[in-house]
């Protein structure tokens, strides 16, 4: 990380433990997630990539037997305050899911959702939340001519990427991906890649992917888990070209997971 310089801090993630039950999942998680950029998050399955992911909207919470010390503040505040509404946290960070889930309705009902939900009844204006969502999804030119056909006629792809516009629609300020690519073919993933690089002008991103060759070609900043340690978060290019913890180092050339 640059030193010296100021950073733009979206998230700040403080000595977070999270246990299901007996499972320690996360272990001391400190590290800092920056404005405008795309933070992947790397490592072998079961090393915690999700849960942490999904602490930055409480999604865990919903979990049973689920115990969370430490502090995430998003903004300078912290999201785990009593005081917080979760419905508004969700509404300022959402979330992309692994599997493209859109709702048995209509594309334009897909998307109108989130904005009904937060009180946006004018026809008009949820017209242009519609359009610009699917726009800002690059998911537009597609499916202007069937707006009121059903989301499930889609192919997995543009499921995807209506789910990305149904994300956009409420005006989130950061958007987590949960692998969105890991269901789609190479084609659909290039359009959800292409994507993101607009995406950060304007939102937060952090990603979870599998794929080390993804992070590289899209995320500004990596940070590698293993068995629910936060081992080593950079620059994407110094952690894939020096990366300074063997452990890492031993993951991105293959050498296990
Ligand atoms: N809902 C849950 N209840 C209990 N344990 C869970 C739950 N979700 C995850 N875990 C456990 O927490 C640990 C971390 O899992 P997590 O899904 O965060 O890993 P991950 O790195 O995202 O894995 P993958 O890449 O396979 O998705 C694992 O031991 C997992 O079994």
């Amino acid at each position: 990380m640059e030193r010296g310089s100021t950073l733009d801090i979206k998230i700040s993630t403080k000595n977070l433990n999270l246990y299901y039950g007996q499972n320690h999942a996360l272990k001391d998680v400190n590290m800092e997630i920056e404005a405008g950029k795309i933070t992947a998050l790397i490592g072998p399955s079961g090393c915690g990539k999700s849960t942490y992911l999904k602490t930055l909207n409480r999604m865990n919470d919903l979990v049973e037997g689920v115990r969370i010390t430490g502090e995430i503040l998003l903004d300078g505040e912290s999201i785990y305050d009593p005081k917080v509404d979760v419905t508004i946290l969700r509404k300022k960070v959402g979330m992309v899911f692994q599997k493209p889930n859109p709702f048995p309705m209509s594309i334009y009902d897909n998307i109108a959702y989130g904005p009904r939900v937060h009180g946006i009844k004018s026809r008009s204006d949820l017209d242009g939340i519609v359009e610009s969502s699917l726009k800002g999804a690059a998911l537009w030119e597609e499916v202007r001519d069937r707006l009121k056909k059903s989301a499930l006629g889609l192919s997995g792809g543009q499921q995807q990427r209506l789910c990305i516009a149904r994300a956009i629609a409420v005006s989130p300020e950061v958007i987590l991906m949960d692998e969105p690519t890991s269901a789609l073919d190479p084609i659909s993933t290039t359009k959800i890649e292409d994507l993101m690089s607009e995406l950060k002008k304007k939102y937060t991103v952090v990603i979870v992917t599998h794929n080390m060759q993804q992070a590289v070609r899209i995320s500004d900043r990596t940070a590698f888990f293993l068995l629910g340690e936060m081992v080593e978060f950079g620059k994407t290019e110094d952690l894939f070209s020096m990366p300074k913890d063997k452990r890492t180092e031993d993951y991105i050339t293959g050498r296990f997971g």
